[in-house]
């Protein structure tokens, strides 16, 4: 456990082991007070003459030893809290980097919750092992082994009886390491568990307002945290009374020393001398053994949360070099791709060419397919078998920063940032000036809008977005796309939010977003991409049909049951639109 974590230690191992060696030091001189004390007790007990003078020499060492304890733990700690904060920086730094390395789909897999965990709370339990558990734990160890290997050299017999404690209480600790190893992922996993529906209690508040959910959902609510209780304190009870036997055992290291040790004065099988040499050294122990103990009941809790970081660690990353894009034209070819979501096969035998400047759609019902293979094209994630060619140049053949150059990717829910409507557009292209800027989000229809706002262009957009509407977000989304000017441009479901007052303004939002660029358009309505250059008709993760909406209908019986449904819904709208003398349709 420690070792992993060194591994990512850097050249801060160094001062979190010189932390440990100079804790040891602050050990060895609570320890030594016991030998002045031993210095005075036992030539009153042997009935030796003392000056006043000595007694004075040895309390004073007491005094010293306990000062420089005192200053020397300090420094300790502080070495060790350095060192161990940096590591935890190093090691949440570390960890980003391999995350930007994770295939981005992964990652949105994960969830925001158990990611945070990861990253905060995962990562600050270790700061337990680092500043305490180690510098500590290895000093208040290493000074009562050097003890009882001195106690051994004074007097063997004696020495073994003020072990005799171990053996108990070592047995106790290590069926306590066990029970909580053992119930350790239960015990994780409700953790995980309670943190998640925390969160999804949070982000989905509104619908159960609006739903009037309040009951069920606080029922799942309490139900989880209350598991999360029960889980804790099993785990806890079941711990705590091999806790309570190693804690009192351990140190009570003159169980047998006292009454077996005078019974050997006494028979003449030990000196006196040394019996009083070997209880001094015993009492002393017995705070760095406490000290020492009190690290384990939490070392199985860390150790599970160093290999739940380390796995994180060890996924595998996405498939990329660090070339640039040097393909010959823009065709995107698909050939013979399949792709599963953790063993389920959601696509598969995939084979498609989108010429340069073409105009396609991806359409087909929902769950067939569609957006997976959007996000294989954006290269969320690898294939699992075929590949991925644009200009003849495999996805996994060049960076992800290349890719990105020649693809603006918009999907449903397009993320922005707590900052300017004007900030959120100008990531798209960073060096844009403002005068582009305005350009875009004028093209991207987000004018009429942004110019209600008091503070125009610069208004926030609040966290998420929360303060413009799904169509005013998604138009945003299209005003970066048109910002960065990508020869391809890839829409999911960009209409997802579009009501019959701004659909006619995302449309125009979109035709700007992709004039002159290949598109890829995966949409609901077959209305609008009845006039593409191609259409992949998917069903259940194959491709049932392709070609234009003519050759479709013709020859594809799915796609020609997905085309009637669709004008049987236009109709309904229309005929519900002229009840209410409102276009809905
Ligand atoms: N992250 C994921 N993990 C596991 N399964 C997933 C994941 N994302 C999608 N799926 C599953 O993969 C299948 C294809 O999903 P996909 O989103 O590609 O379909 P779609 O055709 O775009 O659907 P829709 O039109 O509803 O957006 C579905 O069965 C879906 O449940």
């Amino acid at each position: 456990m420690f070792n992993k974590v060194l591994e990512y230690a850097g050249s801060y191992r160094n001062r979190t082991i010189l932390s440990g060696i100079v804790i040891l030091l602050a050990v060895l001189l609570q320890v030594l007070p016991f030998l002045f004390v031993y210095r005075i007790i036992k030539p009153l007990i042997m009935g030796e003459a003392i000056s006043f003078g000595y007694i004075t020499v040895c309390i004073a060492g007491v005094c010293i030893c306990l000062v420089l304890h005192a200053l020397l733990y300090v420094k300790g700690l502080s070495m060790s809290h350095d060192a161990a904060y940096n590591i935890l920086m190093r090691l949440r730094i570390y960890l980003q980097r391999r995350l930007e390395n994770l295939p981005m789909g992964r990652i949105q897999e994960k969830g925001t919750g158990s990611l945070k965990r990861m990253f905060v709370d995962d990562v600050d339990s270790i700061e337990m092992l680092l500043a305490h558990a180690l510098p500590e734990g290895l000093g208040n160890v290493a000074v009562p082994v050097m003890v009882y290997i001195s106690l051994f050299a004074v007097d063997w017999k004696l020495a073994l009886l003020s072990m005799a404690s171990l053996p108990i209480g070592m047995a106790a600790m290590c069926v306590m390491y066990a029970i909580g190893s053992k119930d350790m992922s239960n015990y994780y996993k409700a953790g995980k568990v309670m943190n998640n529906t925390i969160i999804e209690y949070i982000n989905g508040m509104e619908v159960v307002k609006v739903f009037n959910k309040d009951g069920d959902s606080y029922k799942r609510y309490e139900k989880d945290i209350k598991n999360y209780r029960d889980f804790t304190l099993g785990w806890y009870k079941a711990c705590w009374p091999w806790m309570a036997v190693y804690n009192s055992v351990l140190p009570s290291t003159l169980i047998l020393t006292l009454p077996l040790g005078s019974w050997f004065v006494l028979r003449g099988y030990s000196a006196l001398p040394d019996l009083i040499l070997v209880m001094c050294l015993s009492l002393s122990i017995g705070i760095p053994l406490l000290k020492a103990l009190s690290f384990i009941p939490s070392l199985p809790q860390i150790n599970y949360k160093i290999s739940a970081l380390e796995n994180l660690m060890n996924e595998e990353p996405l498939k990329q070099t660090d070339r640039d894009f040097n393909g010959d034209g823009l065709t995107i070819r698909f050939t013979d791709v399949a792709f599963s979501y953790e063993k389920k096969l959601v696509a598969d035998h995939i084979n498609m060419v989108i010429k340069e400047g073409q105009k396609v759609a991806l359409v087909g019902e929902s769950g067939s397919g569609k957006s997976t293979l959007a996000k294989l094209l954006v290269h969320y994630y690898d294939p699992d078998r075929g590949a991925i060619t644009i200009g003849g140049q495999d996805l996994r053949n060049m960076s992800l920063e290349a890719l990105t150059q020649i693809i603006s990717y918009v999907d449903q829910d397009q993320y922005l940032f707590n900052t300017s409507i004007f900030e959120n557009i100008k990531i798209g292209c960073p060096s844009a000036s403002r005068e582009q800027v305005i350009e875009a989000a004028e093209k991207a229809q987000c004018m009429e809008f942004i110019d209600k706002f008091p503070q125009g262009i610069d208004t926030l957009s609040g966290s998420g977005g929360r303060k413009l509407s799904g169509g005013q977000r998604q138009r945003i989304a299209l005003a970066r796309a048109i910002l960065k000017n990508a020869p391809i441009v890839v829409l999911d479901e960009a209409m997802a939010f579009a009501d019959p007052e701004n659909e006619d303004k995302l449309e125009k939002a979109i035709s700007e977003a992709v004039k002159g660029k290949t598109l890829i358009v995966i949409a609901h309505r077959l209305q609008s991409v009845k006039n593409a250059d191609m259409i992949y008709m998917m069903e259940k993760g194959y491709i049932a049909g392709a070609g234009t909406h003519d050759q479709l209908i013709r020859e594809c019986p799915s796609y020609e049951k997905l085309w009637q449904a669709a004008l049987e819904s236009a109709d309904w709208k229309t005929t519900t639109a002229g009840k209410d003398g409102k276009r809905n349709a």
